[in-house]
């Protein structure tokens, strides 16, 4: 019986590295692309926009307040590798109007070609009681971080299918792995990113195009300073036993796993542990971490729930899907 198991899982190990090179999709190259970066005018967005820049992107910043992003074009500017490369700002609300958001598309792919990279990391957080935040909060937090990433990507999927390449990033947080004292607010707004990414993972992929959903830690940015101003006791200590990272370094592992088009991006030991325990059944980009998914669920069910894990049918989809004829 056992020995069976074992040449079941063998067997199984193959063919995973059989059908790798169906899972694993082509790196973007990021000379000449044109990146689009909301929130790009300040902390992790600012930072993404640099680490792109640096590899001989073309850059569009997207942020309300123009007098910050006019600084940071020029931040950014300083690190350009050709003399070719632009940087270009345009100021919107994300969370508004679509039509305002894509008509900010329309604009940036007149004048630097169709997109080839969309971050979506205008976000902003808030800490407190349940109780003490105030009702119109809640409304106002899931329309900047969950409609406010909707928008951007909606305006760019179908050039994006059409070119059949392209990656869309979405910004989510270790808050929107799990639920903590003071997230009320917050946390489900970077869960419903999660929701959104897995959904349209599965319809593009097809089209070669690839999404990554990233889960930073606390992040030393001027968004994190804001937050701390209101952030009670127990989320701070909590938080504490969860490192504080610095924007360029969470910036490159973004970039890195959104070039790779790796559906998962986590930032040290205890985010890849995070996303280990809470993975779910997101689509799976390399073998370990398909691998890993199913002996995650083999340590918390029994035996047949790893082989439904691995075998069941939405899961052979994102394993397979590459072309779909309609
Ligand atoms: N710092 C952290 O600890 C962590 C942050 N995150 C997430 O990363 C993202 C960036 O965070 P961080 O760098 O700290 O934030 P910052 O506050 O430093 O920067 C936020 C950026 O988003 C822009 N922005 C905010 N609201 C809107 C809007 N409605 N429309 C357009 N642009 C907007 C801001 O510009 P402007 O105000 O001018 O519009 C700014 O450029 C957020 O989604 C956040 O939730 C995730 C995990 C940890
Ligand atoms: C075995 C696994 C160990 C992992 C321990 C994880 C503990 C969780 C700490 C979570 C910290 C909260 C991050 C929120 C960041 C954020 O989004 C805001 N700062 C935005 O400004």
């Amino acid at each position: 019986m056992l020995l069976l198991v074992a040449a079941f899982l063998v067997a199984f190990v193959l063919l995973l590295y059989m059908v790798s090179p169906l899972i694993s999709p082509k790196p973007l190259k990021l000379a000449g692309a044109h990146v689009v970066v909301t929130g790009g005018s300040s902390g992790i967005g600012k930072c993404i926009a640099i680490e792109c820049f640096k590899q001989g992107a073309f850059i569009t910043l997207v942020a309300r307040d123009e007098a910050k992003l006019v600084q940071a074009k020029k931040e950014i500017e300083k690190h350009s590798v050709n003399d070719k490369q632009v940087v270009l700002c345009i100021s919107v609300d994300v969370s508004k109007e679509y039509r305002q958001v894509e008509n900010v598309i329309k604009q940036a792919q007149e004048k630097l070609g169709p997109v080839d990279m969309l971050v979506n990391c205008a976000g902003t957080s808030l800490s407190g009681k349940f109780e003490e935040i105030e009702i119109d909060r809640f409304a106002r937090l899931m329309e900047v971080n969950y409609l406010g990433s909707v928008y951007p990507s909606r305006a760019v999927i179908s050039t994006m299918k059409e070119r059949r390449m392209g990656r869309i990033v979405f910004i989510s947080s270790q808050a929107g792995q799990l639920g903590l004292f003071g997230y009320t607010a917050y946390s489900p707004t970077k869960f419903a990113l999660r929701g959104l990414a897995e959904s349209l993972q599965m319809e593009v992929k097809p089209y070669n195009v690839y999404v990554t959903v990233a889960y930073p830690p606390d992040t030393d940015t001027p968004g994190f300073t804001e937050e701390n101003k209101s952030k009670p006791l127990e989320t701070k200590l909590i938080s504490e036993t969860s490192s504080l990272c610095q924007a360029d370094q969470v910036a490159r592992v973004i970039v890195k796993d959104a070039v790779q088009g790796n559906f998962n991006s986590s930032v040290g030991s205890d985010g890849y542990m995070l996303s280990s325990l809470t993975c779910g059944m997101s689509p799976v980009t390399t073998i370990t971490e398909g691998l890993q998914q199913v002996f995650q669920t083999a340590m918390k069910h029994e035996p047949a729930m790893y082989t439904i894990h691995l075998l069941h049918p939405t899961r052979m989809q994102t394993y397979y899907i590459r072309t779909i004829r309609l």
